[in-house]
């Protein structure tokens, strides 16, 4: 029997974070396909929910009648219109969880009813592949159970920890936008080689290989990237070369920018 009872998408069901997590989590038995309601109004998006043996529909409230867990993934401008339409189908029973940026726990429990259970999570799009970095952060009506019952249920994803909420728009700011940096960053390493004369396909898989093998050894070392980094420099070598160069182009403090710059749109995104 699925413990959690009724494991729905209320919406989300494009290629986003909530399409991504969900083939992962029908596979690993977490959740029965079967028990998986997504909705959004056309048709566009829920075929890969229904080719993953979900089901679906382009009624909110549906979702909210069959389901104890709801997550709400909408693009920001929309949901405050789905909490209006939603709102007075919410009882206690429900677990009211949304994905959507710059969207605070002030502002989800200021919709729906008093006391919801409501959680703000943040994933990030590899959690289709098992290696998400997500963080939540519960509001005044959730507990320990509804964390735990989260925290369990995404872990199958990735990485899933308990945040304080303001860590939420940084960890946007780091990691939900953050892939995308990666892959630009992944984009230039294979173009550099493509210049020096590589074929494309290979430079490429070569490029996300020295990314993937680059983060493993972080991870399991536990060492801080500065030490990792002064490994691979031999004196008067290839590596301090290139180093040199990107510390003319500002490589760092450009990430930096750019981890400043959307923590603080998603902020900003709380105001619009
Ligand atoms: N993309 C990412 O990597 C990440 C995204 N997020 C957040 O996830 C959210 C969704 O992003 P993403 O999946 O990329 O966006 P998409 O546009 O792919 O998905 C949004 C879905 O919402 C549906 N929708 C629109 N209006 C309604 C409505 N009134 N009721 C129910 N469903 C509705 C859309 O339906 P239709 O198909 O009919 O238009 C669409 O399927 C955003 O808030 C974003 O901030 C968070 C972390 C990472
Ligand atoms: O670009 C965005 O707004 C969303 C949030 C994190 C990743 N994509």
């Amino acid at each position: 029997a699925d413990p959690w009872g009724i494991y729905a998408g209320l919406a989300g069901s494009g290629p986003g974070p909530l399409c991504s997590m969900s083939p992962r989590l029908i596979r690993l038995g977490k959740v029965p396909a079967s028990s998986i309601l997504a909705s959004a109004p056309s048709d566009k998006n829920l075929d890969a929910w229904r080719e993953s043996g979900c089901r679906t529909t382009h009624c909110n409230l549906e979702v909210l009648q069959e389901s104890t867990l709801v997550f709400l993934a909408t693009k920001p401008h929309i949901l405050p219109g789905v909490l209006q339409e939603i709102r007075p189908a919410v009882g206690s029973h429900h677990i009211v969880v949304s994905l959507v940026a710059g969207v605070t726990l002030q502002t989800l429990q200021r919709l729906l009813p008093a006391g919801t259970k409501v959680l703000r999570l943040m994933p990030n799009l590899p959690c289709v592949v098992q290696a998400g970095a997500m963080v939540f952060a519960r509001g005044s009506g959730a507990g320990d159970e509804e964390a735990a019952l989260l925290k369990s249920l995404l872990s199958s994803c990735g990485l899933c920890e308990e945040v304080p909420e303001s860590y939420i728009n940084i960890h946007t700011g780091l990691s939900g936008s953050g892939v995308a940096y990666v892959y630009l960053f992944a984009e230039a390493l294979a173009e550099g080689a493509v210049k020096m004369g590589m074929p494309g396909s290979l430079a490429s898989r070569i490029a996300a290989q020295t990314l993937l093998g680059a983060a493993k050894m972080m991870l399991e070392s536990g060492e801080h990237p500065a030490k990792l980094r002064g490994d691979v420099c031999t004196p008067g070598g290839t590596t301090i070369h290139a180093l040199h160069q990107l510390e003319k182009g500002a490589l760092r403090a450009t990430v930096m920018n750019a981890v400043e710059a959307a923590t603080n749109r998603a902020r900003d995104m709380a105001k619009d």
